[in-house]
């Protein structure tokens, strides 16, 4: 694990020194937008981009899931790095379900980042969305990818499902906020703290923030209602890594999501919504947590379990 710095790949793990042992994530470095407008820099185009993910990471697998809810498969193309980041970050090595970099067959997703800018100082993150044409990254922030993915292909693609509806919008926004910082973003703050306050803070938000969705999702089919929107898909993807890796790996144990009722069934209805179940790899997933985060896990001893009952029924027809 580590950065770019001018250019220059270095390894370096987080720095919670400078913050109470606390872990912060930085913001994404490469924020331009594909949009369907005359004289668009980045104009939505068959065969013109190209999507670098991990299939363990919760924000790059936001993306897949749209990309296959927008009917975008034959638009956007895909790379899937190895689950094993290491020395050298996320790298294209040989792994089962990995890809290669099949555009220009590098060896490190750095040298994409490079590519684009020859003295980029940034982490290096999936996912990446990349302009195949000018040949330099267009995005990596999943939250607004998943937005271009929404809206910016209907044209090419037919499919005019919207996951973020301007009557919705601020109610999604409000669910976005509660469920990134103490879920998505809530379980990296626990496993990755240094201290046992910043770990109890983090793991005490997270419970309670999960413990206000299982109540809301009782009375409530979708997080905002009785139709799918992003805030359902940005929530899905921790949900499904968390029995498997957070509850152990990241010590976020005092319930898992299969203690919820409502969660667990919602968790199942998403995961067995058409073309959701083709994104999910939990090797990767596992194997990626366990396997390179040595500092908290320094075997890199994979666990077997548990077993997750993700085909049974999900009951929950009934709250239409
Ligand atoms: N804001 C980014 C975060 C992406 C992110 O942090 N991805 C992780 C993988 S789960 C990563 O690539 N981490 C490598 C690093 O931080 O060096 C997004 O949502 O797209």
């Amino acid at each position: 694990m580590g950065l770019l710095v001018d250019g220059k790949w270095q390894d370096k793990w987080y720095d919670t020194d400078k913050n109470a042992g606390k872990f912060e994530r930085q913001e994404a470095s490469f924020r331009h937008w594909i949009q369907d407008a005359q004289d668009a820099r980045f104009p939505p185009q068959r065969d013109r981009y190209h999507l670098y993910v991990s299939l363990a990471c919760p924000w790059a697998h936001r993306t897949l899931i749209m990309r296959q809810l927008k009917d975008l498969q034959d638009i956007i193309s895909v790379s899937v790095v190895s689950p094993e980041m290491l020395d050298n970050g996320w790298t294209f090595a040989g792994y089962p379900d990995a890809t290669g970099d099949t555009l220009y067959r590098k060896q490190f997703l750095y040298e994409l980042y490079t590519m684009a800018d020859a003295h980029v100082t940034t982490r290096v993150t999936v996912p990446l969305l990349w302009d195949k044409q000018q040949k330099t990254i267009v995005s990596n922030e999943s939250a607004d990818i998943i937005r271009m993915f929404n809206s910016e292909f209907n044209t090419l693609t037919g499919n005019t499902d919207d996951y973020y509806p301007a009557q919705l919008a601020q109610e999604i926004e409000q669910v976005n906020a509660l469920v990134y910082h103490n879920i998505n973003n809530g379980v990296y703050k626990a496993g990755f703290a240094t201290t046992q306050s910043a770990y109890e803070e983090a793991v005490t938000s997270l419970f309670r923030a999960l413990d206000t969705i299982e109540q809301r999702l009782v009375h409530q089919r979708y997080l905002c209602g009785k139709q799918f929107t992003e805030a359902d898909w940005r929530l899905f993807t921790t949900l499904i890594r968390f029995d498997a890796v957070y509850y152990g790996h990241f010590k976020c144990n005092i319930r898992r999501i299969a203690d919820y009722p409502a969660l667990s069934g919602y968790m199942r209805e998403l995961y067995q919504h058409p073309g959701v179940s083709q994104t999910v790899n939990l090797n990767h997933i596992k194997h990626h947590y366990y396997f390179s985060h040595t500092m908290v896990n320094p075997t890199q001893v994979v666990p077997l379990g548990p077993e997750l009952d993700l085909d049974s029924p999900h009951g929950r027809e009934q709250l239409f």
